[in-house]
């Protein structure tokens, strides 16, 4: 097992550095990047995910290129701005309801992005669950003005989620409320989502979250856990082997980390991600690696759980 530590280029979810672990298997490399306050139970999943990309491999690709989204932080609209012109996507997501930010912060930075990306391009927003119901429907009519493609995880409870679908146009995406869920298919049950956000690591692996996809019934986005090109790779699987692939996904985003380990990183090519396995690079890896010796630990603990 080999360890890294990237610097972030601008702080994401409150984190500084992405944080994570490599295995080699016969397959490939597999990424372990649980964040650091999930517990052996939640991570046990990312492990599945590691351990699959590295001794199993993944189903046969049905596509060759993901059309993806920019990912842009909580930032000023200067930057937002920057952010987009520089991603090269049609669709970008935009962070909103950053604590210690205000509403008005967040209609700059998503009327910037609107500007940057012309009135062709997608907008979609992502609250993290950050609003209540009430305010999330407040908000979420304020930011149509700039258009939105949908809004991600408005709320933090599927109830919300539900009350807040009924109320507005905008279709509804969820992420946290399946990925961190008891039971992801509460969403589908209570009606509480147009889209279905998945991410690999979480939901345990590229098969495992095919079947998600499958039982859940909603058109799927496929986003990253801000990952290494490893994990990336792994996201892009899913990605291509999903029988359909209606919205751009979110897994642009190396663009977040300051380098990577690969020494073919999965770039952005005229808004889409080529479907492909990269290598890591020992000269690149040596950038960011660090003693690997606390997360043997904490995928012993994972794997026991
Ligand atoms: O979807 C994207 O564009 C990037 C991925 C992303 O936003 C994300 C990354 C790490 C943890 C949570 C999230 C999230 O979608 O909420
Ligand atoms: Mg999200």
């Amino acid at each position: 097992m080999r360890a890294f530590s990237i610097p972030m280029r601008t702080r994401f979810r409150g984190l500084t550095r992405r944080d994570g672990a490599l295995l080699q298997g016969p397959e490939g490399w597999g990424e372990f990047s649980p964040f650091a306050e999930y517990g052996p139970a939640e991570a046990a999943r990312w492990l599945a995910a590691a351990r699959e990309a590295a001794f199993d491999g993944w189903p046969a690709p049905l596509r060759e290129r993901i059309p993806v989204n920019v990912t842009v932080p909580a930032v000023g609209p200067e930057q937002a701005h920057r952010i987009v012109k520089a991603g090269g996507c049609r669709t970008a997501k935009v962070k909103v309801a950053e604590r210690g930010q205000a509403d008005a912060d967040d209609l700059a930075r998503v009327e910037a992005v609107r500007d940057a990306i012309g009135p062709e391009g997608r907008v979609r927003i992502d609250v993290n669950g950050g609003w209540d119901a009430d305010h999330a429907v407040k908000m979420i009519r304020l930011l149509d003005r700039f258009d939105l493609e949908y809004v991600e995880q408005p709320c933090a409870t599927v109830e919300e989620l539900a009350l807040v679908r009924r109320r507005v146009e905008v279709p509804v995406a969820a992420d946290e409320s399946i990925r961190r869920a008891e039971d992801p298919y509460l969403v589908r049950d209570a009606e509480a989502a147009d889209i279905a956000v998945l991410k690999v690591q979480p939901l345990g692996g590229v098969r495992a979250a095919l079947r998600v996809a499958e039982e859940i019934g909603l058109p799927v986005v496929v986003s990253s856990a801000v990952e290494t090109s490893v994990g990336l790779a792994a996201g892009l699987a899913l990605a291509a082997a999903l029988p359909d692939l209606p919205y751009a996904c979110g897994l642009a985003t190396l663009q977040l980390l300051e380098g990577d380990v690969a020494a073919d990183p999965l770039v952005v090519e005229d808004g889409c991600i080529a479907v492909r396995r990269p290598r890591v690079g020992e000269e690149e890896l040596a950038r960011f690696e660090v003693d690997p010796g606390a997360w043997r630990r904490r995928a012993e603990e994972a794997g026991s759980a």
